[in-house]
């Protein structure tokens, strides 16, 4: 439950007693304990707590808690990953018949599951370039969509949306003639790429916003996670009814290793960040024997909506991606670091180097790519905590060798 705390984000993250009061545990662990069981004796047949770790479990409720406390939200659920918090979200809102309108820059297996969505279960969404709130306003039907999914920045071109605008936008597309779209229009964020720690989206106008765990979250690549957030009460009733009947609820284990990596969330994004702007500029403002590539990162002022995004969040990030104009050298650049690891995912503690086309987003299939520009020699640089001349220096040799 949401608790206004006076304190500064960067507090609230590390500080769980400060959420704590009235749920107190016995023996003043400090650590949330892992209530590492299935089931849960009853003082009566009508007891109604804890029965069933499907149903309900003490260790993820406790995240849970926290996380509502950081993300100033008022019902929080952890599920297993990612894409499961985006299939419980669908499950729960969006009926065969209904759309959804969604991003054409998004992640590879968000495409996947809509793609599926729209075979097997008659939910069509369409892909428009939500950079344009007017692309996203010309596809809603007072009637069809239920949902609009944003990602913002997107993965991997990092590309912002108007969230507020389109929030707006989105809420306003009520039924006016009696016709019903089951509760009008949600706006649904996949907040992925900010974290909790830079950007609110509930606060932007967001129906729900969800994470992938897995990434800044966890921040060690030794879990997978999800997170969906709602302040709607009936939305809430609707996701938790979803998560208990499928049984995709956090498991006590991964719920207590997410909730290590949440506690160190403001120093690891912090310093990412910081190491980000720095290779971002440097990328940006080389010549690489004549070469100048084309550096996508919202912290650079160059960038289309460098000053949307800072109005609606407290820092750039540390994804950033670039095209260098040759995919034979983005293959080589990526294949001649040492020390950025070739690796999917990001937000964890180590840089990472990636080509999306082939990796992240290879699920997309290429004739969808080049329609949608996602270009082949993009290169996606996912930054860590590592002193930033080293990055810097393995980055330069990396490129120089490969031109
Ligand atoms: C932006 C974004 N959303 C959602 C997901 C899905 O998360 P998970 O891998 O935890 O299922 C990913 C990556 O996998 C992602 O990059
Ligand atoms: N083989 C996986 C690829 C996961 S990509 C993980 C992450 N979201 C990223 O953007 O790097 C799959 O098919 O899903």
């Amino acid at each position: 439950m949401e608790k206004e705390t006076g304190y500064n984000r960067a507090t609230e993250i590390v500080h769980f007693p400060v959420c704590q009061e009235g749920n107190k545990d016995p023996y003043n662990a400090s650590s949330v304990p892992i209530y590492q069981s299935a089931t849960f004796k009853q003082t009566s047949s009508s007891d109604n707590s804890y029965d069933y770790t499907r149903s309900g479990n003490p260790t993820r409720s406790a995240v849970q808690q926290h996380l509502s406390v950081i993300m100033k939200a008022k019902h929080v659920y952890l599920v297993s990953t990612g894409m499961s918090a985006l299939d419980v979200i669908l499950r729960a809102t969006v009926k065969t018949g209904q759309e959804v309108i969604a991003g054409d820059d998004l992640y590879g297996g968000t495409n996947r599951l809509l793609t599926h969505m729209a075979e097997y279960s008659g939910v069509k969404t369409h892909h428009v370039d939500t950079t344009k709130a007017e692309q996203v306003s010309t596809k809603l039907d007072v009637v069809k969509t239920r949902l609009v999914l944003l990602e913002s920045p997107t993965n991997p071109k990092c590309q912002v949306a108007d969230i507020p605008q389109i929030a707006r936008l989105a809420h306003e597309c009520q039924s006016t003639n009696g016709t019903d779209n089951s509760n009008g229009v949600l706006v649904v964020v996949d907040n992925t790429m900010m974290s909790p720690y830079l950007q609110n989206t509930l606060e932007l106008g967001a129906d729900i916003e969800y994470h992938s765990g897995t990434k800044f979250l966890s921040g060690h690549h030794d879990l997978m996670a999800g997170v969906i957030a709602t302040n709607n009460d009936e939305l809430a009733n609707k996701l938790y009814f979803i998560i208990n009947s499928i049984g995709c609820g956090l498991s006590p284990f991964d719920s207590w290793l997410l909730h290590r990596g949440i506690k160190t969330l403001s120093i690891r994004v912090e310093k990412q960040q910081a190491n980000a702007i720095q290779i971002a500029n440097f990328l940006e403002s080389q010549l690489f024997n004549g070469i100048k590539f084309k550096v996508n990162y919202p912290g650079l002022a160059s960038h289309p909506q460098y000053n949307l995004h800072k109005s609606m969040s407290s820092g750039p990030g540390a994804v950033l991606s670039f095209t260098t104009g040759d995919v034979g050298i983005s293959e080589r650049i990526v294949e001649n670091t040492r020390l950025w690891s070739i690796s999917v995912s990001f937000g964890c503690v180590n840089s990472l180097i990636s080509m999306p086309t082939k990796m992240s987003h290879a699920s997309i299939p290429a004739e969808i790519r080049k329609q949608r520009m996602l270009d082949e020699d993009l290169i996606r640089l996912c930054v860590g905590i590592e002193h930033v001349d080293d990055l810097i220096n393995d980055l330069k040799q990396a490129i120089l060798n490969a031109i």
